[in-house]
């Protein structure tokens, strides 16, 4: 099966505002040693080159740790380097025009806010959904509140698996337990962490209860 539902328990979406100097392969490595499941490399203002080279290094570790490898927006990028598959959002290319271009057996992630858009992009084949902002998140300016209720109608009204995003951290991971949430997509509280492992592998530990709860 090309997405395993239990691949989406922690998904590290990368920010190289974070970096102080480090290579970005080198931090998301940390990531993967500390149990992240799932890897989006997002990257807003890069060139295409640049974006393509990031691509690359961070692809190579992914594959190392046997993790898949999604490209946010980018459909040139995802296909040029053979990424497992893209994440796009609501002012995006939609997730069927998405998978006309990537195929069947690439993974599509889809930015939802409603359970109109949620049951919209399930219809046209999405493999996945990302909901947020769940938290005040300083990492996305335009990310805008989705309710805890809004989450789990969507939950419930779809099959295919769901994760919560935005400003989510080990402090508050826990709020989410019996929404029906499938895993956790994080930037600042792995990658702004000064050992990305190990808060990466207390968000996992809290994690274990959440998506059970
Ligand atoms: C897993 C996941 N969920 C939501 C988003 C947000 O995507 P989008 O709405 O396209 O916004 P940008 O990331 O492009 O700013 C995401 N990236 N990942
Ligand atoms: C990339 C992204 N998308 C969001 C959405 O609401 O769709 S919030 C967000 C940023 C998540 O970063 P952090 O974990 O640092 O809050």
């Amino acid at each position: 099966m090309k997405l395993d539902r239990e691949s989406l328990l922690l998904y590290a979406v990368t920010d190289r505002a974070w970096l102080h100097g480090r290579k970005l392969a080198e931090d998301v490595e940390k990531a993967l040693l500390g149990g992240a499941t799932f890897v989006q490399l997002r990257e807003k203002d890069a060139s295409f080159e640049e974006f393509l080279e990031q691509a690359q290094e961070v692809k190579k570790v992914c594959k190392k740790y046997n993790v898949p490898f999604v490209i946010n927006d980018n459909i040139e990028v995802a296909l040029a380097v053979n990424a497992d598959g893209i994440h796009v959002g609501q002012s995006d290319m939609e997730a069927g025009s998405v998978r006309e271009k990537l195929g069947k057996d690439k993974i599509i992630g889809v930015s939802t806010r409603t359970v109109e858009e949620a049951l919209l992009a399930q219809e046209r084949g999405a493999d996945y959904l990302g909901v947020g902002a769940m938290f005040q998140t300083s990492t996305k300016l335009d990310a805008a509140d989705v309710t805890f209720e809004e989450l789990k109608a969507i939950c419930a009204a779809v099959e295919i698996p769901v994760v919560a995003i935005g400003g989510i951290s080990n402090h508050n991971v826990a709020e989410l337990g019996g929404t029906g949430i499938d895993g956790v997509a994080v930037v600042s509280a792995i990658f702004a962490a000064e050992d990305i492992r190990k808060a990466t592998s207390e968000m996992k530990q809290n994690l274990e209860s959440v998506v059970k709860a």
